[in-house]
């Protein structure tokens, strides 16, 4: 278990960790998401002892990471920027750090094998490639077999074989009871592999709930629906007091009700439905829907260019009901 409490830290006039207060719990797998510069290094430097807070504290199973006898039987971190001898063997540099934490020598052979580098053991690391060295900064994180295992971007440079690896190695190290935060900006990733988020932005708490709760919390979710009986199905939804919005498709979008009621009406009126599909947002939207006034660093979008031949301006798709004006919250590809 990890505990902030009021943990901030300050560099010069900039408020980089703003009163976080937060626990990481054992058992799941903890995503830590916020756009950059957000603090999220800040904030794992801060839980390992690596910088100083300006206020508040962590506390790593209800200790201060400094007062840890043998820390890396604690708590194992693979961090963004990873400090490494080049001129070493990947063995000879996780022997260093087995003996410096009196950690047995047979472990170092055990974590090589378990991150796939046994091969390369011998070898100097200045010549790994990005995703070998992220296997060796994972190997470091393992060596003193910890309860506790936080890793900043860790599939960053891994082939697609290495980020199902990591996944799966995360999901598993979960399972056995320990506790595992990691940070990454690849939603699609994260959505597969943690079960709970903590978000912030701009250095405070934006959000710590499960990842079901997140989405449903920060996104429109709505039943679509497609029939070649449009009129037909109008009219139906309208009778029952059921709003709808016309997709620019012609397909429908209803949200409240769900797709069970959605088929039933359809079946009591006999018409036919080509699509009755519950959406749900994916990870992405609801995290840009949620960050989207903390981001810092916006790219410069440069407009697409004017049309050669002026086409036919098409009508907007029309709605009815009175929540139509709603449509497009939490809608990907609008605002931003
Ligand atoms: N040593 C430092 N001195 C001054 N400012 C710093 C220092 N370290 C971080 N910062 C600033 O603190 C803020 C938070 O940075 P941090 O690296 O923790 O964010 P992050 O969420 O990890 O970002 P990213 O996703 O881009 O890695 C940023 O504005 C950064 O410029």
């Amino acid at each position: 278990m990890i505990e902030l409490h009021g943990l901030t830290k300050r560099f010069g006039e900039k408020l980089a960790v703003d009163s976080l207060t937060f626990s990481v719990r054992p058992g799941m797998v903890t995503g830590f998401l916020g756009p950059n510069g957000a603090g999220k290094s800040t904030t794992m430097r801060l839980m390992l002892g690596l910088d100083r807070p300006t206020a508040g504290d962590v506390r790593i199973d209800g200790k201060h990471y400094q007062d840890l006898d043998e820390p890396l039987r604690y708590i194992g971190a693979l961090l963004e920027a990873q400090a490494r001898h080049p001129g070493r063997s990947a063995y000879n540099h996780l022997l260093c750090l087995a003996q410096s934490n009196r950690i047995p020598r047979a472990r170092v052979a055990e974590v090589l094998d378990l991150v796939g580098l046994q091969a390369v053991a011998k070898k100097r690391t200045k010549g790994f490639s990005l995703g070998m060295g992220q296997r060796l900064g994972i190997a470091a994180a393992l060596l003193g077999d910890p309860t506790i295992l936080m890793f900043d971007e860790p599939v960053n440079g891994l082939d697609p074989e290495g980020i199902h690896w990591i996944r799966n190695l995360m999901k598993r190290l979960a399972a056995e009871g320990r506790t595992v935060f990691v940070s990454s900006h690849l939603m699609s990733e994260m959505a597969l592999t943690a079960d709970h988020l903590v978000v912030i932005g701009k250095g405070k708490l934006l959000a710590d709930t499960t990842m079901a709760e997140f989405i449903r919390q920060n996104s429109r979710s709505f039943v679509r629906v497609r029939t070649p009986q449009p009129e037909q199905l109008r009219d139906a939804l309208h009778g029952a007091g059921i709003t709808a919005v016309t997709a620019a498709d012609g397909s429908y979008e209803i949200s409240g009700v769900t797709a069970a009621r959605l088929g039933d009406l359809a079946a009591q009126h006999r018409i036919v439905l080509h699509e009755l599909s519950p959406q749900q947002a994916s990870l992405e939207e609801a995290f840009m829907q949620l960050t989207a006034e903390t981001v810092e660093y916006h790219a410069h979008e440069t407009p697409p260019p004017e049309p050669v031949a002026a086409e036919p301006v098409a009508e907007p798709a029309g709605a009815w009901g009175e929540n139509w004006q709603q449509r497009g919250r939490g809608r990907s590809g609008e605002g931003g």
